[in-house]
């Protein structure tokens, strides 16, 4: 009851005669917590703020960006001429929390095209919004980047696919998106895209051929399959039941990011070429053993052992790029 000697009916305070009492309701007001809309986290002028530090402290404008999965923070040291900016320093910027993630930004040069690599992404279940996640993707947008290669680390459920396997991703189930999460919810800044963007289509088929291509020139071509990558939130790895539903919808390889990132970049008209090593076969009998459950140890090690083949693979198609530029 408030000092106006109300009642609370059904939720609402009201007063004897039945109608709303006001002082609760306006106190009710202002209690209430309306959550920025993802959208509105990095508005356009901040993304250019944060692009036009890195484009005058580099002297670059990089037509290629990479993101590193986890233990795959080698791509980036492929990089010539590196100007190295730790996320700390930089303006607005979130930190990596993960390990394998090491939070730099190296912007140079690859195969003669310049480049932007980010040693270590954002993923959700760090606490990090969607957007926030992706944000510099957008970032690299405004840098001058055209292609987004976007790599990661994932359990392969297909049971062709062995440890070590390279996966092309062709397509992904948005298992957030199926839960209402986006990057993109909010209002839309026409700056970035469109309201609705379409993503048939998003893995660009070319890259993906040279890609086949390139493996087969490696002599790898064995080991590398084109499939369906699923971004789950973390950071909990899937029960056998989840990878056995994944499984049935046609999904052959399961990870923690990648989707939204590659949703933003779609968004912003970026081609777009990605791909996981697969680090781990995810088990899905229930008399799988202790030691085939997936944990981040194995993960990076898997990542450390491969990561010569995923950096050929790398410069390989960036050396394919250039001579199309
Ligand atoms: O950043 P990626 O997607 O490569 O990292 C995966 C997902 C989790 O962050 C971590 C789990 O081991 O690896
Ligand atoms: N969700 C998920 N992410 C991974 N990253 C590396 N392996 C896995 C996995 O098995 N599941």
């Amino acid at each position: 009851m408030c000092s106006r000697d109300c009642c609370s009916k059904g939720g609402v305070s009201r007063t004897k005669d039945g109608n709303p009492c006001e002082r609760r309701a306006e106190k009710q007001e202002t209690d209430i917590i309306v959550p920025t809309p993802q959208s509105l986290l990095y508005p356009y002028e901040m993304i250019q703020e944060i692009a036009d530090f890195l484009v005058k402290g580099s002297g670059i404008r990089p037509k290629i960006g990479i993101i590193c999965g986890s233990g795959l923070g080698s791509l980036a040291d492929l990089i010539q001429n590196p100007k190295v900016f730790e996320y700390s320093k930089i303006p607005n910027f979130p930190v990596s929390t993960v390990e394998g993630h090491a939070g730099k930004l190296v912007v140079g040069c690859l195969e003669g095209v310049n480049v932007m690599a980010m040693q270590g992404r954002f993923h959700y279940y760090e606490g990090y919004p969607l957007a926030k996640c992706s944000m510099p993707v957008r970032v690299m947008k405004l840098c001058g980047v055209e292609y987004l290669f976007a790599t990661n680390a994932a359990g392969g459920i297909n049971p062709k696919y062995a440890v070590g396997d390279i996966m092309l991703m062709h397509d992904h189930v948005n298992m957030l998106g199926f839960a209402g999460n986006s990057p993109l919810q909010g209002p839309n800044d026409p700056r970035f895209g469109p309201r609705f963007p379409a993503l048939v289509n998003s893995y660009n088929k070319d890259l993906i051929n040279k890609a086949i291509d390139i493996s087969k020139a490696m002599g790898i071509e064995s080991s590398v399959h084109v499939g369906v990558y699923s971004c789950l939130g973390g950071p909990t790895y899937e029960t056998i039941a989840e990878l056995r539903a994944l499984r049935m919808m046609g999904v052959d390889a399961v990870g923690m990011s990648t989707v939204h990132e590659v949703i933003t970049a779609r968004h912003c008209d970026m081609k777009v070429f990605a791909f996981s090593l697969i680090t781990n076969k995810c088990a899905t009998e229930y008399s799988e053993k202790k030691d085939e459950e997936a944990n981040h140890d194995e993960v990076m090690a898997v990542a450390k052992n491969k990561q010569k083949a995923c950096c050929e693979m790398v410069s390989r198609l960036v050396a394919e790029i250039q001579k199309s530029l």
